[in-house]
């Protein structure tokens, strides 16, 4: 007898949580696929109407894969995030198969699906992943058995966000590979820009792009070029500061012929590796499925059936990756720590009393979005930092200032990231506090933001920094930073508690801020 006895049992996956009733089947490799998508009559995606659809085409998309059911070893589903109606229309085909056949169940996670078969797809072990789809917009990044989200939209999808406009103008649905058609002859205008540290919104750009009065050919290029830079930035954000070396695009929009292109130059620059599956497996597809509820069940995870109720708000980082054992991030040199270091947006150059602080043109973005943006972020810098040390927060002494440049003084500490305890926390705590008392959002609250010194936490990178009394800047910033250490730190609940501590201790406004924050990571999740 061989020790491991050959192992021909198939995976069957069923997709639906959205546009496509799609189903898969996966041994050791795909075996059989078939979808059948939901084409809305007109405008949107409409729930009931897709379930509709799902339930409608059910039997005829399962049986197309289901050619050989006594190889099925067991019958993965999507089981959240996506559409109530839809989802349940998807669970409850599940469970009956699982049952007809006398299988195992396996509950899949959406999100987490596209990346596996992202990775499954372009062989990438290790990726900083863009998942750019109509709901979700995330970067993710492995740590210690999850999947963290690095930085995600905090209003609508990116996909969502271009069909939105397309419908505003009478285009056809789904309105992405429309844009990206019309864009091919446009020029460039101004659009507001959203990126707040790792997170960004579309919601505004949006409006405004719907408002233009511009040619629509213009309207498209641009909205596409300030859309995808964002998603760009913050991708680029994600890997400079989990230094991983792969970045790995996924999700409808990854069709997308221009975002491909920004992040493949972008990637280049940095020597990382890009790469993107084919069509196939980039929306929603059944393969995704099937081959994620395989990995599941070789290592252990089934769903029993009074479990297995669909979760429309499933968040990829609630998943326990037990399939991948790696620790996962191992953290680069940070730009804080002597000689000249590169960080995500600018060259650093740290010499024996000043710090040498450039900006970098981006070649991934629009030149005039690109100039505008550096100039911007350089006077937005000095100017915040000034202020924010006027109002007793620790910051350094700025010495000269030019288009691009910055130069100041040198704080000599430990960067925050690589000393994360609940007193060096409490001090970031004092800190913020005392900059949002003064009216300033730091907008990229990171770990690697902040250098301990002297019983002090001194905060730098004022370059995303802006003025605010809103409790709604403040709110993101406090959200931004728990994102951070919650993805970065093994004691989380404890920092985050020393963290509140120092913060109220001198700012007034502290409740209501950290009460905006609840509001945040609980808004932000799946729209
Ligand atoms: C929860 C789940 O159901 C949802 N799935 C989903 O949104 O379908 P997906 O297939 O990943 O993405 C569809 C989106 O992808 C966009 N899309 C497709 N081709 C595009 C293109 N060439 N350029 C831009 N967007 C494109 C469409 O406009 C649409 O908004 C999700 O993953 O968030
Ligand atoms: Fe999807």
């Amino acid at each position: 007898m061989p020790d491991v006895m050959p192992d021909d049992g198939l995976v069957l996956g069923l997709e639906g949580t959205a546009w496509n009733l799609s189903a898969a089947l996966f041994g050791e490799d795909l075996v059989a696929l078939h979808s059948s998508p939901y084409v809305p009559p007109k405008g949107g995606i409409h729930p009931r109407e897709a379930a509709q659809h799902h339930a409608s085409v059910m039997k005829e998309v399962v049986s197309r894969v289901l050619t050989e059911p006594e190889r099925i070893k067991a019958v993965a589903f999507s089981q959240g995030p996506g559409l109530g109606p839809s989802l349940r229309t998807v669970a409850t085909a599940a469970r009956a198969l699982s049952i007809a056949l006398d299988v195992p169940l396996v509950g899949v996670n959406h999100c987490v699906a596209h990346v596996e078969i992202g990775r499954w797809a372009t062989g990438f072990s290790d990726p900083i992943v863009l998942y750019a789809s109509g709901a979700n917009t995330q970067v993710l990044g492995y740590l210690n058995g999850r999947y963290r989200i690095f930085g995600e939209t905090l209003d609508i999808g990116l996909g969502n966000a271009l069909d939105k406009f397309a419908r505003s103008h009478d285009l056809p649905h789904p309105g992405g590979p429309v844009i990206e058609t019309l864009a091919r002859q446009g020029n460039y205008i101004e659009f507001p820009y959203t990126v707040k540290g790792m997170d960004l919104a579309f919601s505004g750009l949006v409006s405004a792009a719907q408002e233009s009065s511009a040619p629509l050919e213009d309207v498209c290029f641009s909205l596409q070029e300030t859309a995808f830079a964002m998603c760009v930035e913050v991708t680029e954000r994600a890997l400079a500061h989990a230094g991983k070396n792969e970045v790995l695009l996924v999700g409808g929009v990854g069709a997308n012929g221009r975002l491909q292109e920004m992040l493949q130059v972008m990637c280049e620059d940095r020597g990382a590796s890009f790469a993107v599956p084919e069509r196939t497996y980039l929306g929603d597809n059944g393969a995704m499925i099937a081959y994620t509820g395989k990995i599941m069940l070789e290592h252990g995870v089934v769903l029993p059936l009074e479990e297995s109720q669909i979760r429309p708000g499933y968040r990829a980082d609630e998943v326990e990756v037990v399939w991948r054992t790696e620790p996962g991030e191992v953290f680069p040199i940070g730009p804080h720590e002597g000689g000249v270091a590169r960080g995500a947006e600018a060259v650093v150059e740290i010499g024996e009393e000043n710090v040498v602080k450039r900006r970098i043109g981006k070649r991934y973005r629009n030149p005039a979005l690109d100039r505008r943006l550096i100039v911007e972020r350089t006077r937005a810098e000095a100017r915040l930092m000034a202020t924010a040390r006027r109002a007793g927060v620790p910051t350094p002494v700025i010495r000269d200032i030019t288009a691009d440049t910055i130069v100041m003084e040198r704080v000599e500490g430990e960067v925050l990231k690589y000393v994360t305890t609940p007193e060096t926390i409490r001090l970031a705590g004092e800190a913020v506090g005392r900059l949002h008392g003064a009216g300033i959002i730091h907008g990229d609250l990171t770990t690697s933001n902040m250098i301990v010194r002297d019983g002090q936490c001194v905060l730098i990178d004022f370059g995303l920094a802006s003025t605010s009394s809103e409790i709604e800047g403040r709110g993101v910033d406090l959200h931004v930073f728990f994102q951070t250490l919650e993805s970065t730190t093994e004691n989380f609940e404890e920092l985050k508690e020393a963290f509140m501590r120092g913060y109220a201790s001198v700012f007034p406004g502290a409740d209501e801020a950290l009460a905006r924050e609840h509001e945040v990571e609980l808004r932000g999740r799946y729209l």
